[in-house]
This record gives structure tokens, sequence and C-alpha cells, in this order.
């Protein structure tokens, strides 16, 4: 069948793209204005903001958080949001990754002239994910990065002052997960991995502008924009059970394109009984950041690699050998955590 000759939005212009959401062929001025507008709506229905909110966009560098940033501030200006926003990225010590993709995020920053703060492993806990591998290898090196990053944002939001953080997390990483809770068994985090925005008692909020946006359309969005990012993947080997989530999705998608916004519909019509509630969740006794144990997560493997033996710390069966060894004299603790309130001045980013 031959294209059309006009644009399916506007019936002027020359279709150029084919949505891969919808499959509508449609010109890029009206590509760009339809993936706005629906991030727009997204953030409305879900009321994610309220004027004078301080917002940190998490800025990896890559395409999700540059696209992000870019139509974080197209919408504030356009429709007058009224938010101040930050960049915040969190720097792992990955050379040749990470110190790249952050090289994409300075230059974004002077273009938009968003304030940018940078908060490294090494700063806050003493460990880079480069002397992480060295000693733990890289299977499960996921586990550390993804447990210290967390917690990385929200203190770094902290610092700024901020009480909310957007990450580019987009459909199809949501429907992946929901798959792979799924294929886990993993109901607890079934329940809660569809929310647009998630709070803990006294965390920070977080929330996903683009969960119904398509990777497929964020990938074009940046390359018609020509937006600058940095396209490779963690040299670390990505989390491979993801990986066949992944693949399964796409070929989902290649079937069926409304599959991704299927899936996360799936994942948010599921009822969570009670007996599969969340633990209650307290302070870490050591650095005072929400956890569901006495310690949290990161003061748990922080603890691990400081005693040489991070590998047992990430299965259950050598835990005891684990906890049994004393911890070195100097042992490095992570600082204690502050949530600055609303009164206190930010610190400077
Ligand atoms: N080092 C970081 N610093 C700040 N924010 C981060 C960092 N890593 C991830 N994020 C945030 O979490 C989101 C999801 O991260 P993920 O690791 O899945 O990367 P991704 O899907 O490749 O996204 P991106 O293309 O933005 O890197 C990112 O879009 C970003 O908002």
């Amino acid at each position: 069948m031959a294209p059309p000759r006009t644009c399916a939005l506007c019936q002027t212009a020359r279709p150029i793209v084919r949505r891969p959401k919808t499959g509508q062929q449609v010109c890029k001025e009206c590509f760009f204005h339809v993936f706005e507008t629906e991030v727009h709506n997204t953030i409305m229905s879900a009321k994610l903001f309220k004027p004078g909110d301080r917002v940190a966009i998490g800025a990896s560098g890559g395409k999700d958080s540059t696209v992000l940033a870019h139509v974080m501030k197209v919408l504030n200006d356009r429709y007058d949001y009224g938010l101040e926003m930050y960049l915040l990225s969190i720097d792992e010590g990955i050379t040749g990754y990470r110190d790249d993709s952050l090289e994409s995020v300075k230059r974004n920053q002077q273009e938009y002239g968003l304030p940018l703060k940078i908060l490294s492993y090494d700063e806050l806990y003493g460990w880079t994910m480069d002397a992480i591998v060295e000693q733990i290898g890289r299977k499960n090196n996921c586990t550390f990065c993804g447990v210290f990053r967390r917690q990385a944002l929200d203190r770094g939001a902290a610092a700024l002052n901020v009480d909310h953080i957007v990450t580019g997390h987009n459909a199809d990483d949501i429907a992946e997960t929901v798959l792979m809770n799924i294929m886990r068994g993993d109901i607890a985090r079934l329940g809660r991995c569809t929310l647009i925005c998630t709070q803990g008692e006294d965390s920070i909020k977080r929330s996903k502008p683009f969960k119904y946006a398509y990777e497929k359309e964020i990938v074009m969005y940046a390359y018609f924009k020509k937006l600058d990012y940095f396209s490779t993947e963690c040299i670390y080997s990505p989390d491979a059970y993801r990986g066949h989530a992944r693949v399964f999705l796409k070929d989902l998608e290649a079937a069926r394109p409304s599959a991704i916004i299927d899936i996360i519909h799936s994942g948010e019509a599921f009822q969570i009984g009670e007996a599969v509630e969340l633990k209650a969740q307290q302070t870490c006794k050591r650095c005072g950041y929400m956890s569901s144990n006495d310690l949290c997560k990161a003061c748990t493997l922080l603890e691990s690699l400081e005693k040489g033996m991070a590998k047992l710390a990430t299965g259950d069966r050598n835990r005891r050998r684990l906890d049994e060894e004393p911890a070195p004299e100097n042992m490095r603790t992570i600082p204690m955590f502050h949530r600055a309130t609303p009164a206190e001045p930010a610190a400077a980013p």
C-alpha cells in the first residue's frame, strides 16, 4: 500500500514517521507535538506537580533522561507549571561509561540553563563501581549499583532541598518490570511497579512522566530534535534477567504494538492481598536512611565490601558467615541521612 500523502494529524504536511505507538503516519512537527502533549496529559491526570515545586530530574546522560529534561523544560514553559527544576546526576564511577555520559549532561546543562548537582558513589560510599567490580566480579554487581543509586538520588535530592525526583523510566521499562515481577512471583512489587508516583514514609517523591511513552518514540524524538545524549549500554553486564524480559517484550511489540500498554494495564489491575504487604519502614540504625531492617541495604552492602566479602552479600546462603566476620577497625560508613526541611536553605549545587 502506498504511504499516505499527508500527515494523519494536520492533514497538510508530508508524513515522515510512522508512530510506533499508534501506527499513524505523521509529520515531524505533529510528532513532536503529540509526544509532548501525551506527556503533559500524563502529568496532569496524575497531578504530579503543583506551582512552586522544586523538582530534580535524574539525569544520566542517556536517551530517556535527556529527552525527559528537554520535554520537562518545554512543558514547564509552555504550560506554566511553575516548577523550579534541577539536574541531578549520580556518578557511579564507571570509567569509559558514566564519565562520558556525564559530559553529555554537562553540555545539556549549559543549553537548558538548569543547575546541575553531581554526587558520586566515591564521595558517598568511598567505593566506585570500578572498585566494586574488582572485588565482586561482573556477576551481581547490578545489585550494588541499584541499591547505591537509589539512596544516592535521595541524598542528592535532599542536598538540593527538592522533594521530588523525576526519572526517565518509560513504558517499556515498566512493562518489563511487570513481566519480571510475574516471572519471579514477586506480587508485592508487582502492585507497586506500575505506580506513576511513589513516596515512602519520609522519603522523597519519585515519579515517571514517561510512564506511557514508548522507548521507540523517545529515541525518535531525540533523533529528530538532534538532542545530545550518550547511547552506550553499561559496560558491566546489564541485568541479565531483565534482558530476557526485554527480548520477550520486543517480540510481543512486533506482533502487536499495544502489548506494552496492555501489560502495564494488566499490572495495574492486579489486586494485592493483605498477605503480601511490604514490611513496615523504619530508619537505618547506622545512617538514618529509610529501611525495613535494622540496617538499610546500602549499609549492609557497604559493610560486605569493607570486609572484603562482597560476594557473600547478594545471596542468603552465606549471610551468617558475613555477619560473623568482625568489622574492620576503620570501616567506612555512609554519613547520616538528613532530609532538609523547606525552611532550611538548599546547599549550592
Ligand atoms: N547515574 C544516574 N544519575 C541520575 N539519574 C539516573 C542515573 N541512572 C539512572 N538514572 C535515572 O533513572 C532512569 C532509568 O535508568 P536506567 O538505568 O533504566 O537507564 P535508561 O533506561 O538507559 O535511561 P537513560 O536513557 O536516561 O540512561 C533514567 O532515565 C534516569 O532518570
